[in-house]
């Protein structure tokens, strides 16, 4: 393995006031994608501007390609770290690749104007962000989604070896969060960038981070790849104290962790058995092998008992209803 980009030393991190986690030993390796998770106040933010230099740390230090980060000047930093914050940008009348041009600036002159490698790294960024094809629109007539890959292509003009990303997928609807996580994963492995993100996607950081860092409340904290610490029950403690139920099985969270009904055993073929019997739990229906009912899923229908076939999850549950009202 490479040597760490990023490590942490009994890194405490908090306010005067509050201690929020620690100590830390965390290590960030070049080329990784890794997940900051944890519920609603586990201290995410507070890791994530401690990490970027805006926050001191309690105790403890922070080591940035093998230099103390507390002793960087603030362009040294800047020229070694990106920082993307959630908050909306302000500068909505810039254009988006006036907007990705401040990406140079710890590069540029006191007047600010870009040489030709300048001009080189901001049509890079727009480039692998996908973002070159609304480079002369301002950022007030973007999308959100469209937005998020332009301050990411900020960061990338930066050219820094990390970047930090806090929560940027908030704003973004499903399809949009999908694309920007594949885009990050791609990037950290196509730039050997490493690229740390803060986030409330359990499932798409599951699938998409190589490296988990998992805060739990009361200062709580593991790290490891995602497969390791869900089978090794860490992904379930550091969320316990939200009353949801991990499914180690299916990577989700149960809304419907036991349920108390009747009965059912469920059999068939896997794709719809799991849609099936998510359907029953959310009815009350227990399943359980040998059950006195049973329901058996076939590829394009639901056989109950061996001998009644139905062709869709309503009918189904109407037939199992009808059934044991009848008993
Ligand atoms: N300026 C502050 N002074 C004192 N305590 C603070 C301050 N900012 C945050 N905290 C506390 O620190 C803890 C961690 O907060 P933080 O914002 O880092 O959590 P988070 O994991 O990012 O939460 P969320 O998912 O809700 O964004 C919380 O208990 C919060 O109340």
């Amino acid at each position: 393995m490479s040597q760490p980009l990023l490590t942490t030393h009994d890194l405490r991190i908090g306010y005067p006031t509050k201690s929020v986690a620690g100590p830390l030993n965390l290590s960030l390796q070049p080329g990784q994608l890794v997940g900051l998770l944890g519920p609603n106040g586990a201290g995410k933010s507070t890791l994530m501007r401690t990490l970027s230099g805006l926050q001191a740390a309690l105790s403890g230090e922070i080591h940035l390609n093998g230099q103390v980060l507390a002793s960087l000047a603030p362009t040294d930093l800047a020229r070694k770290l990106s920082l993307v914050l959630t908050e909306r940008v302000e500068s909505g009348h810039l254009r988006v690749r006036e907007l990705v041009a401040l990406g140079r600036t710890p590069y540029t002159n006191w007047l600010g104007s870009l040489t030709a490698e300048d001009q080189r790294k901001v049509d890079w960024a727009l480039e692998l962000t996908g973002t070159t094809a609304f480079a002369d629109r301002r950022i007030s007539q973007l999308s959100d989604g469209e937005r998020q890959k332009v301050m990411l292509a900020r960061a990338l003009a930066q050219d820094t070896d990390l970047i930090l990303l806090d929560e940027p997928t908030a704003h973004l609807d499903l399809p949009s969060r999908v694309e920007l996580m594949r885009l990050l994963h791609e990037l950290a492995r196509q730039t050997g960038k490493a690229i740390l993100l803060s986030t409330h996607e359990l499932d798409l950081a599951l699938q998409a981070a190589d490296q988990l860092w998992l805060m739990g409340t009361n200062g709580r904290f593991a790290q490891g790849v995602p497969e390791d610490l869900v089978l090794n029950g860490a992904f379930e403690r550091a969320f316990t104290a939200t009353g949801f139920v991990f499914d180690r099985l299916t990577g989700t969270f149960q809304l419907y962790p036991s349920p108390t009904g009747p009965a059912v055993q469920l059999t068939g073929e896997a794709g719809s058995l799991f849609w099936t019997r998510r359907a029953l739990w959310r009815e009350g229906y227990r399943t359980e092998p040998g059950a006195a009912l049973s329901v058996e899923v076939q590829s394009d229908r639901w056989l109950i008992d061996g001998a009644v076939a139905v062709t869709s999850i309503q009918a189904l549950l109407e037939e199992l209803s009808k059934r044991l009202k009848g008993r």
